[in-house]
């Protein structure tokens, strides 16, 4: 999957090839304007609201109590990106939408909507600190209590899809009876593998404030006791030795700088039991000059922005785990998710 600009005729693919089309206007005009469209139409609740049976332009405008102008000009941009049809004066969510961007749907990315709009929005405006500084804003550190509880919900949105594909494609021990799951949050990765594995349990490590957002959400799942919390802080707390047949860091790697990844990934390597697996999923960092990637090279530009670390490639995630002692086992691709890897390594 690529996200891409492309020509719809010959003629606009001369003009593509001929460099005539200022594909940064399109840049820098449009697609903000986009993204933020899609943010503020789930904040205002559009989405659920014709899901809900408002379908004219003035009965939405009535239910959401939005301006029929400002909000006939976001339901035409919403319409021509896919998220609606319109017959007879109606709007009608395409499957896409309902599926994706409602807030009830099993895979609903409604929680990243909302965390990104309320949350992460203003901090592209630090985008020009961060390219002359550095550092990141290490949003771990400032979040309040509702930005917490925001950013968990993303989290589960962000991982419903992906954490099915994990359940079905993860190369773990079928024997498997006992699991670590460090920044594991809301725990659906664990849901995932302890769904298909009956006699597995999981340990889900995270921050005191994260546990305590993420703790109602993993109660829905009704796992009852195979999945616990443990609050800690996995660059400080020891993980155990010989205890663990399956290990995953999903989304924690991209905080840490390679040399806490290192320290991180040794202690891992202490706490396996001999044959067990450890899983690092991330966004894999295309490198320089590869075949071009816009969700990896963007991700690793916003983690850097938000957590001054970023993304890491394949080599560098198994040069961790070959200095830790481990073997290399598997590299799996996500095909729900571009650019998405599990580099998983054996004890
Ligand atoms: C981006 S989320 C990933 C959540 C989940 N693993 C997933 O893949 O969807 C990162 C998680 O790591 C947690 N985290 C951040 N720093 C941590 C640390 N030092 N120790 C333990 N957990 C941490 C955060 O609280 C958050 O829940």
């Amino acid at each position: 999957m690529q996200l891409t600009i492309s020509p719809e005729n010959p003629l606009e693919w001369l003009a593509l090839r001929a460099n005539l089309a200022p594909i940064p206007l399109l840049h820098v005009q449009i697609m903000p304007v986009l993204a933020k469209a899609v943010l503020e139409a789930a904040d205002k609740g559009v989405f659920d609201a014709v899901n809900n049976g408002a379908n004219t332009l003035d009965e939405l405008a009535a239910v959401l109590n939005l301006n029929p102008k400002a909000l006939g000009e976001l339901m035409g941009l919403l319409t021509a990106m896919g998220y609606f049809t319109f017959h007879n004066d109606r709007f009608t969510l395409t499957k896409m939408a309902r599926r994706f961007a409602t807030k009830d749907d099993p895979y609903s990315v409604h929680g990243m909507m909302i965390f990104n709009n309320r949350v992460v929005w203003d901090w592209m405006n630090h985008l020009g600190d961060y390219l002359q500084t550095g550092k990141g804003i290490q949003y771990h550190d400032s979040l309040s209590t509702e930005q917490w509880r925001y950013y968990q919900e993303a989290m589960v949105a962000a991982s419903s899809t992906e954490a099915r594909e994990f359940g079905r494609r993860a190369p773990v021990p079928k024997s498997a009876t006992t699991m670590l799951d460090i920044g594991g949050s809301h725990g659906q990765h664990s849901v995932a593998l302890c769904r298909k594995l009956p006699a597995l349990t999981s340990v889900i490590l995270d921050l005191p404030a994260a546990i305590e957002q993420a703790a109602p959400l993993l109660d829905r799942q009704g796992m009852g006791d195979r999945i616990t919390y443990r609050p800690g802080n996995a660059l400080t707390d020891d993980f155990g030795e010989n205890t663990f047949d399956i290990v995953l860091l999903s989304s924690l790697a991209h905080h840490f700088t390679p040399d806490q990844n290192q320290l991180v990934t040794t202690k891992v390597a202490r706490a396996l039991r001999p044959g067990g697996v450890f899983i690092v999923n991330e966004f894999s960092r295309p490198e320089l000059g590869a075949k071009p990637n816009l969700i990896g090279s963007s991700t690793d530009l916003f983690y850097g922005l938000s957590s001054t670390a970023g993304n890491y490639s394949v080599a560098e995630i198994q040069q961790w785990q070959q200095t830790a002692g481990l073997k290399q086992h598997k590299v799996v691709t996500y095909r729900t998710m571009p650019g998405r890897v599990m580099v998983v390594a054996k004890k």
